[in-house]
This record gives C-alpha cells, structure tokens and sequence, in this order.
C-alpha cells in the first residue's frame, strides 16, 4: 500500500486529533502487556479425542492457572474437578447434576461455581485488553458477564445487585448455559494462539474431524507435514499421492476416512483388488486395539485392496522416476531389481528372497506399465480426490494457513529438517541448472505446491511431482531421509534393507552452533530463536531439548502406534510472558474414560526458558506491527 493511500485510510478511520490520540494511547498501552500464550503441538496423526483433549486443557495450562490461583482454598480433588468442568463443561454437568438430591444443594453449588469460574477467567484475562475478552465472551452472556466480571463487590447496594444477577441466571435455568460459556471462554483465552507442526493426517481414524475442528479455533497457523503433503497432493491430482495415502489408510484399517468422510468410492479398487490378489500376511492391517475389530471378510477386503494399491504405487513411482532424473531417485526404481520369476531381488548387487511377494500384474519387461484396469482405478480415483468438496474445503484451509516454514516471535518452526550434508552445509535440488537449498529450497517448493494445487488438471507436472518428492525425496525437508524403504519392509525379511538413514541434520541438531546457523539462514539473528520441529518420536531416555536449549522436538505422540518407542504421549510447547515450557503428556485412552475418571494426560512440565523480566507484547511480531501503526498515527498527528 502506497503511503498515500495509508495516510488517507487513516484519516478516514480517525476523522479528528482526539480519535488519533486516543488510539495511539490504546495502542502503547497493547504493547506494555505481557505476551499472549502461544502453544504448539505437532504429529496428531488423526487422533481426534487425544487432540481435542489437549486443546480442551490448553497443553496442561488450565490446570496451573487453577493451581495458581485455588491453592491453599481448594483440594487438590476439588481442582481437579473444576478443571475437568472447564475442559468438558457440558458432559462433566451432566455428571456432577446426578449427584445433588435436593435442589437447594444444587443451588448453591451453581454459586459456589459462578464464582469459581468467574474469579479463574478473571485471572485468565489479565494479559487482554477488554475488547479483546468481550470478543472472546458468549454473546448471549456479554453483558451479565462483565458486569460480574469488572464488578465492584465492596458496597452492600452493589452486592445485592450482583446477587440479583446471578440469582436470575439460576432461576431463568441459564445456570448451565452460563457456566458452559464461561468454560469455553476460558478454554479460548488461555491460549492466545496455536502452531500445528505438521501431520495432522494418516495413521489414526479422524484427521478430518481435526480439520474441522481447526477450522473453527480463532488463531492457528499450519506448518505442514509429508503425510499432510499425500492429501494435499490428492487434491492437486497427484495419483502418486493418492496412491500412497490409500496405502496408509488400508494398512492401518481407515479407508473408512476416504469412504465415509470424504464420500470418494472404492469400489473398482476392490474389485481390481479381488480379481488379481489373495490374502497375504504382509499386507495384513495393523489395528487399533480400542477400535471394533473387522469381520474376516472385512479384513480380507482390505488385505487385497492394500496389495493393489501398493502395487500401483511402486509402478507410478518407477515412471515417476524416469520422468524426473533431477530428483535422482533412480536407485528406488524397485521392481526392476526383481528376477524373471520374482522371487529374489537384488540390492546393491546382493541378492535377497522375496517374501510373500503379489507382482502378478508386473510384467517382467515392462515392470512399471499399468495394466488397463489399474489405469482406470487409479484416474477415477484422482479424480473422486480432486472434486471431493469437503476435501477442498479442509485443504483450501491447509493452503490458507499452511506453509513449508515460519517464522513467528524468533522462532523457526519446521516439520521435519533443513537438509544439509554431513559438514552442515544445506544441501538441494537443482531444478533447471538452478541449485536451490536452504531457505530456497523450501521456497522453490512450496510455490510449486500452490501452483500445483492451484491447477489440479495437471497429473505429472514437475509441480505435482514435487509433492511427490516432498513425501519421499532423499532432499525434501519433510521427509528427512535418504529413502523410504516402504518396498523392503513389505517384502525382504533382512531388517537390514528396512533401514532409513537419517539427513545429517539430525546429529548436527545437537549443536548450537549448527542451529545458529539455520536460524541465520532464515533471517532469526536474535539469539533468543530457537527453531521447533516435529516429525521424530522422541524414543525413551532421550531429551527433546537440544542445543542448550535452542532446538526443541515436539512430536506429540499422538499416534497409538507409537507409543511402545516412546514411552509417554508426547510433548507439547507453551510460550508464554514467561518463557518457554514443554509439557509431557501420557497417552490418552479414551474421551469417555478422561471424562468419568478425571484423568489427564498432562504429567510434568519443564521450563526450558524463563525470562528475566516478563516479555510484554512490545517484544513480539505483532509489537512490532503496532509500533509501525503508532508511527504512522504520530505522523498523520504531526500533519493535523
Ligand atoms: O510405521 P509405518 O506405518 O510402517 O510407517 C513407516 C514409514 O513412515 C515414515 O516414518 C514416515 O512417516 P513419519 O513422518 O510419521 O515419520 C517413513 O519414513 C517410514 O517408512
Ligand atoms: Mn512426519
């Protein structure tokens, strides 16, 4: 915007000296406050109730800010219940509602709770302006709210007003209402805003239900992850991304989440799947213990359904490959490496057996043609994920808040690495004589992925071969390996071949000078940054904090599956006025079991920063912005 037309917009929105001044006061007095909460979390991989439940609780935040303020004058129980209740309002009320016989008992446990909530949102607001707690208020208790709220309790005639109010909320039978609003306006202000650190899909049953639920929180941003790449690749028509994904979801068992969620039909895949393959024990799904287990003809479906679609991946990925040299994958054109009778492969020039191997549509000779009938399958296929509404609308959201990286308050946060060699040096991808690594490569790759996405047309594009490379390649940032051993796994028993080797990125992280010098690269030369990646389990006995503090890893363990190798849920991050905190989360079991037993995952919480003196908004991204609209409204003063 040119300084002209920003000048005249100013004038236009305060017409007179009084409406400059007074914003101007309103705007240092924005600064001086302390610095909102941001939480971040990372790797929810489709386990809704879990996710829900550490937004409910605000990574464990709700909880200190009870303890804070009740210690001393509520049990340890007692906390526990009001916490429970500001987490799940309207299912703990139910609960707590059975267990009052006599309606005055109940009467006063609605005033003793009023004043609960209202004290604890109190506390919670603090760091807000007002306007900005009226925004995050139930509009229907707006009113009532704040005058309860910012109420002077002291004389006798206030009192009984005060008492009045709260004596008709119960008596209009607003009392639930009232304290289910009141929850959620806390569970809102607690945290001011929050980062995904990517993966919100593939592996558990409902990404789609995260999606929504993202949809509606009020500050998010996305960085994303190689999984969410595959469904964001699907809805840009790359049948190699969907081929992938539809793998995923059938060895995990949730090609319910294509089906029913995202309304795409798999029919002519299954019946692709009955007419060329039988059961295989490799292909068997993995499932989830909590979930229903499949009948055997539901399994069976699934085994062969995951072996065809498995098939057309390693063949769209050998055409893939002849197609872009540049991405210098040749040595994973796999079914090449097959003998004439497809019972041996060889590896870097050592033979292995294969073990229940399903290549009967491979033709020796022409080992990544497709047969007709997978053609088919696989284009209808792309296309049922092109024109999936609700798929385009949670990806339009991916694309809208999305992005490789971001820099947010001299923090870096990054999925999975920024590629390097062993020295340290960025490593990259030459694309048209051109060598893109470090921050250009990330740029590079994702203004493909939004052109990409932008024309869904085109099926084998270099755009839409990228987010290809971006799940798969030895160079993309979110994949962070050499190669992706997917073909080994299901078919060699060697757990040699299985083996993933890591980017160097992932020893160097260990050393601040190394992170430093990423920081650098992405334009952080404060040496308060720290850069935040998601992507690894943090297996058992191992730190996630790094660097002497300036590298954290906050996979979220969300994921069942990985549970056995870490030990705990996950962690997540808070920064807040304070500092930087992780929180250590125990696997979460059930949403019904969390609601009945009072159990949260929340366990521990170690500071990894604290701040000499408070950080007040002055020292953020938007302190910065402010103080540029400051200057501009003394400017446009001093022309009055
Ligand atoms: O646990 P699974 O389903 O076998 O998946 C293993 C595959 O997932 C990957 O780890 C990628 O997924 P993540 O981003 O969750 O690490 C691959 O490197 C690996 O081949
Ligand atoms: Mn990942």
């Amino acid at each position: 915007m040119t300084q002209e037309l920003t000048k005249k917009l100013l004038q236009e929105k305060f017409p007179t000296r009084e409406a400059i001044t007074t914003e101007i006061i309103n705007l240092q007095a924005i600064l001086n406050l302390p610095k909102s909460t941001e939480a971040f979390m990372s790797d929810i991989h489709g386990e809704f109730a879990a996710f829900d439940h550490v937004l409910r609780n605000a990574s464990g935040n709700i909880k200190i800010k009870i303890e804070d303020l009740f210690n001393g004058r509520l049990t340890s129980k007692n906390q526990q219940e009001l916490a429970f209740l500001v987490y799940y309002p309207s299912q703990r009320l139910k609960i707590i509602k059975k267990n009052f016989a006599q309606a005055e008992d109940l009467r006063q446990w609605y005033l003793d709770t009023f004043a609960q909530l209202l004290e604890l949102l109190k506390y919670c607001s603090t760091k807000y302006t007002r306007s900005k707690v009226r925004k995050a208020l139930a509009p229907e208790f707006v009113y009532i709210t704040e005058e309860l709220l910012y109420g002077d309790f002291a004389s006798t005639d206030k009192q009984n007003y005060y008492a009045q109010i709260t004596t008709d909320i119960i008596n209009l039978k607003s009392a639930d209402q009232f304290i289910i609003a009141l929850c959620h306006t806390i569970q809102r202000l607690v945290v001011d805003h929050l980062h995904v650190v990517g993966d919100i899909y593939d592996r558990g049953p409902h990404p789609d239900k995260i999606m929504d639920r993202l949809m509606k929180h009020h500050s998010v941003d996305l960085q994303w992850g190689n999984h969410d790449i595959l469904w964001l690749g699907a809805a840009a028509g790359s049948p190699l991304c969907v081929a992938n994904l539809l793998r995923i979801c059938a060895r995990y068992n949730n090609l319910a989440i294509v089906e029913d969620a995202y309304g795409i039909n798999l029919r002519h895949l299954s019946l692709l799947a009955e007419k060329y393959y039988q059961d295989n024990p490799c292909f068997a799904p993995k499932l989830n213990p909590q979930e229903p287990k499949p009948s055997n003809a539901e399994l069976s479906q699934i085994n062969k359904i995951h072996q065809a679609i498995a098939i057309i991946q390693f063949k769209l990925e050998g055409q893939a490959i002849d197609r872009r040299p540049e991405f210098k994958m040749q040595d994973r054109k796999m079914l090449e490496k097959l003998d004439k009778h497809q019972q041996k492969i060889t590896l870097n020039g050592q033979s292995y057996p294969i073990v229940h191997g399903c290549f009967q549509t491979v033709d020796y000779q022409h080992p990544y043609q497709l047969l007709p009938q997978e053609q088919t399958v696989i284009t209808q296929l792309t296309q049922a994920f092109v024109h999936s509404d609700k798929l385009r609308r949670h990806m339009d959201f991916f694309m809208q808040k999305g992005s490789m990286y971001l820099v947010y308050n001299n923090n870096l946060l990054v999925h999975g690495c920024v590629p390097v060699d062993e020295q340290g040096n960025f490593e990259g991808l030459t694309i048209n004589h051109h060598l893109y690594c470090g921050k250009e490569l990330f740029d590079l790759l994702e203004d493909n992925l939004r052109s990409s996405y932008a024309d869904s047309h085109q099926s084998t594009d270099l755009a839409t071969d990228l987010l290809w490379y971006l799940w798969t390649g030895p160079v993309s940032p979110l994949f962070g390996k050499r190669a992706m051993t997917t073909f080994e796994r299901y078919f060699i028993a060697d757990a040699n071949t299985h083996f993933e080797k890591p980017n160097s990125y992932y020893q160097l992280r260990h050393q601040s000078q190394f992170i430093t010098k990423v920081l650098h690269e992405f334009g952080i030369t404060d040496k308060t940054g720290h850069l935040i990646n998601g992507h690894t389990p943090v297996k058992k006995g191992h730190s996630p904090i790094m660097a002497d503090g300036k590298m954290l890893v906050i996979d979220g363990g969300f994921a069942e599956a990985y549970h056995q190798t870490t030990g705990i849920g996950g962690y997540t991050l808070l920064y807040n006025s304070y500092g930087l905190q992780l929180v250590t989360h125990q696997p979460f079991t059930t949403r019904e079991q969390a609601i009945k037993q009072l159990s949260d995952i929340v366990s521990t919480k170690r500071v990894v920063e604290q701040e000499v003196a408070r950080k007040t908004v002055a020292e953020t991204d938007i302190g910065k912005q402010l103080k540029q609209q400051i200057q501009q409204l003394e400017e446009l003063l001093a022309t009055e």
